[in-house]
């Protein structure tokens, strides 16, 4: 595997060492010594997976509150999507900067995000699928997010919104 720090410090693509053959290909998607080596978390207590039926659906940008902050490695195992952090620690050089991955299931790259950040994503083709490993498990009395399209990020979003949520329109301006 190969880890590859990315411009918002503690975000990391992760990309995976191919071994083609003519069955396909084979790949390790995690490593506990890798991961570790890397300075990543080892522990991965939940495994969610998102199917996103249209093309423009948008999950997002959510994270939990402290103390359940959660890193999560997201991967896209069918179509595309782009994938977005915004980073929301306080004492960070670079708090409320974003940075938007394009992740497919052709190459397999993953993203790390690291606690403290919001997450979302677009999905770019109809039927993506997304699996992410949770570093924390769900609390839903610590869910939160901010919005899409708050000025406060100026995300630029590459497809009109098809799907949300409605919890995920209503997010009020971002006030940190
Ligand atoms: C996230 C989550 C949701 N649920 C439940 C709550 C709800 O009834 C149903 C759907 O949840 P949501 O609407 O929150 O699903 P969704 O909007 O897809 O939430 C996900 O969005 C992406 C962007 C992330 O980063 C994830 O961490 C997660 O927050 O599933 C769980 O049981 N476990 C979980 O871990």
């Amino acid at each position: 595997m190969r880890f590859t720090p990315l411009a918002l410090e503690g975000v990391v693509l992760v990309a995976m060492d191919s071994h083609r053959d003519a069955r396909g290909h084979f790949a390790r998607s995690f490593c506990e010594e890798e991961f570790a080596a890397a300075g990543l978390p080892e522990r991965w207590p939940q495994m969610n997976v998102s199917v996103n039926a249209k093309a423009g659906t948008l999950r997002g940008m959510h994270f939990q509150r402290p103390p359940f902050e959660e890193p999560k490695v997201v991967r896209c195992v069918r179509g595309a999507i782009l994938d977005v952090v915004i980073d929301l620690r306080p004492a960070s050089a670079t708090f409320r900067a974003h940075l938007a991955v394009p992740l497919d299931a052709e190459s397999g790259d993953a993203l790390y995000v690291p606690p403290g950040f919001a997450h979302g994503f677009q999905a770019l083709i109809d039927d993506s699928e997304v699996l992410y490993m949770m570093g924390a498990r769900f609390e839903p009395g610590a869910q939160d997010g901010v919005r899409w399209d708050d000025p406060a990020f100026g995300i630029s979003w590459p497809l009109p919104v098809s799907a949300i949520s409605p919890r995920d329109a209503a997010y009020s301006d971002f006030a940190g």
